[in-house]
């Protein structure tokens, strides 16, 4: 589903991550390791918001270079702790990502509905709590037809319903066809969040820890 080739990062001439090989197949994919180990600087590159040296091809097809737009229409990011214009209204992001994803209209109201952020959609992020944050960046990051999900500590602040729905959705998704990318500090029920494998960041690389389904 992902391939990543002589992936490498630097920030200021300062190596981060260096991967020379990793493939995802379909399915849930955990990645795991300490804080500043480099997850976010990997996912953030994945979703095409980072330049990198090396190359990362969805699916067989779509290379992240050569095929832009049709990567980054199939590559959806939830961010762990999202920065958004404090002007904005959730409706006004929602409606300019779900243009650019292609969502249809119905799926927006579904989504809307499922966070349940309906209520304060048409307030500016700027007065939003931290869950009500989270709860807008996980309907952005469901919007379209994504063939892959990145899902950076979706679980932070959230209270206990919405995890579960968030744990509920990315099975439902996973069955559906999408694969997910996700980091997390917090441990899931493996009977409730079926993995298909588990991945560590650590010594500024990526290595698969396990193949087994569960964690
Ligand atoms: N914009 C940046 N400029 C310079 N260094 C950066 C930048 N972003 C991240 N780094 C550095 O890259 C390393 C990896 O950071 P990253 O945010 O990817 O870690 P992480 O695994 O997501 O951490 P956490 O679990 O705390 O969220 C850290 O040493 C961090 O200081």
């Amino acid at each position: 589903m992902l391939t990543v080739r002589n992936f490498r990062k630097e920030y200021h001439n300062r190596l981060v991550l260096a991967i020379s090989q990793a493939d995802f197949p379909p399915g849930i994919h955990w990645l795991k390791g300490r804080n500043g180990s480099g997850k976010t600087t990997f996912f953030r590159s994945v979703a095409g918001l980072l330049p990198f040296d090396g190359s990362l091809v969805l699916a067989g097809k779509y290379d992240i270079r050569q095929q832009p737009v049709a990567y980054r229409l199939r590559v959806n990011y939830g961010e762990a702790e999202p920065l958004y214009p404090p002007f904005l209204t959730a409706w006004e992001l929602i409606r300019w990502v779900a243009t650019t994803k292609q969502a249809p209209n119905p799926q927006i109201d579904e989504l809307i509905d499922l966070f349940g952020i309906r209520d304060f959609i048409k307030t500016p992020i700027g007065t939003y709590s931290s869950g009500m944050l989270k709860k807008t960046s996980l309907v952005l990051a469901f919007l379209g037809k994504p063939s892959l999900i990145l899902l950076d500590e979706p679980l932070i602040t959230l209270d206990h319903a919405t995890t579960k729905t968030v744990i509920d959705r990315i099975r439902q998704s996973r069955e559906q066809g999408i694969s997910f990318l996700l980091s997390s500090h917090q441990d899931v029920d493996a009977s409730e969040l079926p993995v298909d494998s588990v991945w560590v960041v650590q010594n500024q690389t990526l290595e698969p820890i396990t193949q087994a389904a569960g964690l």
